[in-house]
């Protein structure tokens, strides 16, 4: 029998850079919201690899330069099997069900404060509950979900996606947990949420050290504190 880390892997929808953070679109052009995708991005599958408890990490996108990021980075990059946030995750969760993963941890993108530890924890917590939940600070949405197996829930993301979550967990007598972390809650929607999370400030130092978004390569990322 694999050891429970040897059959956990993480899978990173990530939408396509000209259509992400649509929300930030009053506040970065879109070359910097690029940019921004990206550099969280890379954080996430930096922090994920830092966890030490992960036997693969999978970035589903239908963006090419996504997932060339993603290989540069030594995780997996597939293309959408089909559109959309949940259908992608469906295909992909159901591809990774087939070649083995019995523990299947989908996690969001945009999580710049996301800590190593904090990854530890929720997989720890994966061996007691075969739901995680891990909420989005406002309460409304879910930032990560650990499924054991992979698909024991549908994906549901979207519009009050953690109550819905919880809602399906009942419905099919499935013991539950949600996993509450400072990394894990913050996603950059809003303005408000970048100004929250202090990448603005990093980004201003960054910048005055003459360092400037439109100067990095796609897959190089900001400065945000690898773990
Ligand atoms: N592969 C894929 N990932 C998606 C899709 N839509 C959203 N995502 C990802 O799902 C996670 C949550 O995304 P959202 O915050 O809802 O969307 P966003 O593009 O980041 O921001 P908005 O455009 O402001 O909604 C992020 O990792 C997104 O990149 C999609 O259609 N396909
Ligand atoms: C789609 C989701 O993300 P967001 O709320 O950031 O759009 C979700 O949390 O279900």
């Amino acid at each position: 029998m694999a050891a429970f880390s040897s059959r956990c892997s993480a899978l990173i929808p990530v939408k396509g850079l000209a259509a992400a953070k649509s929300r930030l679109a009053g506040y970065l052009p879109p070359a910097q919201r690029a940019q921004l995708v990206l550099t969280m991005l890379h954080h996430v599958v930096a922090t994920l690899q830092a966890s030490g408890q992960l036997s693969r990490i999978v970035i589903v996108s239908a963006d090419e330069r996504v997932r060339a990021c993603a290989v540069s980075w030594g995780a997996e990059g597939w293309p959408e099997e089909q559109p959309g946030h949940n259908a992608a995750l469906e295909a992909a969760a159901r591809r990774l069900r087939t070649e083995g993963v019995a523990t299947l941890l989908t996690i969001s993108a945009d999580l710049p404060l996301l800590k190593s530890e904090e990854v530890a924890a929720l997989l720890a917590q994966g061996r007691r509950y075969p739901v995680v939940l891990a909420p989005a600070h406002d309460g409304q949405g879910t930032n990560a979900l650990l499924l054991r197996p992979p698909l024991v829930l549908p994906y549901l993301f979207g519009e009050e996606s953690f109550r819905r979550y919880c809602e399906a967990s009942q419905r099919r007598h499935l013991a539950y947990s949600r996993y509450e972390s400072p990394g894990l809650a913050l996603d950059i929607d809003t303005p408000e949420d970048l100004q929250r999370s202090g990448l603005v400030e990093r980004w201003l130092t960054a910048r005055s050290s003459s360092h400037c978004l439109r100067e990095m390569t796609p897959c190089q990322s900001l400065d945000i504190p690898q773990p």
